[in-house]
């Protein structure tokens, strides 16, 4: 379960978000939309503890995350979450199984272990025939495939992704949203979208959508009166 409860979170004078209360239920598949600027992308850095509140909780399986140092909250994040960027974000000095290999090497895997798993994924991906390309001689679309692979490779219990597909055409933008959704879902992962596209959002079960740093109140009722999705 995650959940955010009464957040607030400001930059200098600008409230990005305003007591925003959401509950994820494990397993679920939402999107998150709204006009730009409304705060979605700071309440998912919210829920993966890259950014702290001001004020309120973010807790993932009942723990607080703004109660945690800057170590322990990298440390949840890396054992119990994937994050997927519009540009994927993998790191250009490492091929792209490398890339994928990340998070397993990082949680203990051994390199041959962690490298025939990342293989087994970007298969998965039908992008296996560039694992041992540099990120930056690939394709946008392999490289979001590869970041949709990083992001699973470790099976996480929740899978946050900011516009992922953003950055492709129809085509791309379709076969990884298909591939992030079916992937997660294979694992009961819960995920959370941030997205503009209302074909992303259809892909998905759920949508919450903010306004002015506040979830939208006509679907907040819809949704009940915390917020529960799933
Ligand atoms: N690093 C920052 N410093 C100052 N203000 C910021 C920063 N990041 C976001 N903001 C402001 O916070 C508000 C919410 O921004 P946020 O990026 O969360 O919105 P968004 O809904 O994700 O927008 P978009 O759809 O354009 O990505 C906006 O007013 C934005 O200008």
């Amino acid at each position: 379960m995650l959940e955010a409860d009464r957040v607030t979170l400001t930059y200098g004078a600008t409230t990005a978000l305003r007591d925003v209360s959401l509950t994820l239920a494990p397993g679920s598949r939402t999107a998150l939309m709204g006009p730009s600027g409304s705060g979605k992308s700071s309440l998912l850095h919210c829920l993966a503890g890259v950014l702290v509140p001001g004020h309120g909780q973010v807790l993932v399986d009942g723990q607080d995350l703004t109660g945690l140092s800057d170590r322990e909250r990298s440390r949840l994040r890396l054992e119990r979450m994937g994050v997927v960027f519009q540009f994927g974000d993998l790191v250009p000095e490492l091929t792209v199984a490398e890339n994928v290999m990340l998070p397993l090497q990082l949680l203990g895997t051994r390199h041959a272990a962690a490298r025939s798993r990342a293989l087994e994924l970007l298969g998965e991906l039908g992008v296996a025939d560039v694992a041992d390309s540099r990120t930056g001689a690939v394709s946008g679309g392999q490289a979001q495939r590869a970041a949709v692979a990083r992001a699973l490779v470790h099976e996480p219990r929740v899978v946050l992704a900011d516009e992922p597909t953003g950055s492709l055409d129809t085509v791309n933008a379709e076969a990884v949203l298909d591939a992030m959704v079916a992937l997660s879902t294979g694992i009961g992962a819960t995920l959370l979208v941030v997205t503009h596209d209302n074909l992303v959002a259809s892909h998905l079960d759920e949508l919450v959508v903010m306004r002015d740093g506040a979830l939208d109140g006509a679907h907040d009722a819809a949704l009940g009166a915390r917020g529960v999705v799933g």
